[in-house]
């Protein structure tokens, strides 16, 4: 007999209402993945931080309706998934719900004895699919559930994922001439100490680049230029650069593209930093044009790669 198995589709999770927002931020903050440092300098600096972010997240999370559009759409991607491969398969959001317990509670009543956790992120970091892939045996070991865990490698470099990232960038230029624009790959930022700690975030990202760049070449999607930044840094220390603001800021193209890199799933970094605050910017300096491609959200594509890598895992 093969053995019972299951999916859980890894993220961060998004506030659900405007409650959730500190909720969020407080469990965000906790995660000794986000700030390593002693439980006690945590404690002090994750209070500081959320006290300082606390109004202004919610007011953003109001502008985008009260909550962020990242369960939703994990919620459809998961039924497409699912009628795909057959398998059930279950969110498990890191610091909001629906947490992992939920359907490692119905897992375990059902008997499954394999996970599959499929990272809702492209590249991998200790401060993403680590501190999800370490929620989820903690959860585990407290429920004295124990079946075999198998992580899903990065896929930041896969052709077919890359392909899908194309695929998004080819629709948010519709109708446009692309070669007059400047494509911008925006990546979530880290701080500089986590990369110099080890972790392989910069490197992924830097590959995911390359590929993106060939590919766009081979199918003869030429932009005038292809730049990386990173956006959404928190706090004075250093993080990883150029910043996207500070790029926008001194334009030398007037017409961009931007690509959330990062992201597999619309989120509030996507929908409002992107597309609100950053445009703000842009239209202020005077921008002819200010795209914003979507990310791969609940796409037949992107189910159907899922469903892909999870087969070639067994
Ligand atoms: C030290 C702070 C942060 C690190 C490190 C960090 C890494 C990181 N985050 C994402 C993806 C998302 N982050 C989102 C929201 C968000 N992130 C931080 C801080 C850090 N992120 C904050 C404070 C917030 C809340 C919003 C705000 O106050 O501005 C989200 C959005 C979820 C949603 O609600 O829609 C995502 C997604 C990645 C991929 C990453 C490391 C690579
Ligand atoms: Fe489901
Ligand atoms: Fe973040």
């Amino acid at each position: 007999m093969r053995m019972k198995r299951a999916v859980l589709l890894l993220n961060m999770g998004g506030p659900n209402n405007i409650e959730e927002v500190e909720l969020f931020l407080r469990n965000m903050f906790a995660d000794k993945n986000i700030l390593p440092m002693n439980p006690w300098m945590r404690r002090m600096i994750g209070n500081m931080i959320v006290r300082k972010r606390l109004a202004e997240a919610q007011e953003n999370y109001r502008q985008l309706g009260g909550k962020s559009p990242l369960t939703e759409i994990t919620l459809s991607l998961e039924a497409k998934v699912e009628e795909g491969t057959g398998m059930p398969v279950r969110p498990a959001m890191r610091y909001v719900p629906p947490f992992a317990d939920e359907a490692l509670r119905e897992f375990q009543a059902e008997g499954v004895e394999e996970l599959i956790l499929f990272p809702m992120y492209p590249q991998y970091s200790t401060t993403t699919t680590k501190s999800s892939l370490e929620d989820v045996q903690e959860r585990c070991e407290a429920m004295g559930y124990e079946p075999k865990i198998r992580l899903i490698e990065p896929y930041y470099d896969d052709y077919d994922y890359v392909a899908i990232q194309a695929e998004m960038i080819r629709q948010a230029a519709k109708g446009i001439d692309t070669s007059e624009y400047d494509l911008i790959l925006s990546a979530h930022g880290l701080p500089m100490s986590i990369i110099k700690a080890g972790d392989p975030y910069e490197k992924q990202i830097e590959a995911n680049v390359s590929a993106l760049k060939i590919y766009l070449r081979e199918q003869g999607i030429i932009f005038k230029n292809i730049r990386l930044a990173y956006q959404s840094k928190v706090g004075n220390a250093a993080w990883l650069e150029p910043n996207l603001a500070d790029l926008l800021r001194k334009p030398d193209n007037l017409k961009v593209l931007i690509f959330p890199l990062a992201f597999t799933v619309d989120n509030s970094e996507t929908l409002f930093e992107l597309d609100r605050e950053h445009r703000e910017i842009a239209e202020k300096i005077g921008y002819e044009d200010y795209r914003v491609a979507r990310c791969p959200n609940d796409t037949d594509a992107f189910a159907r790669f899922i469903g892909e890598k999870i087969a070639a895992s067994a």
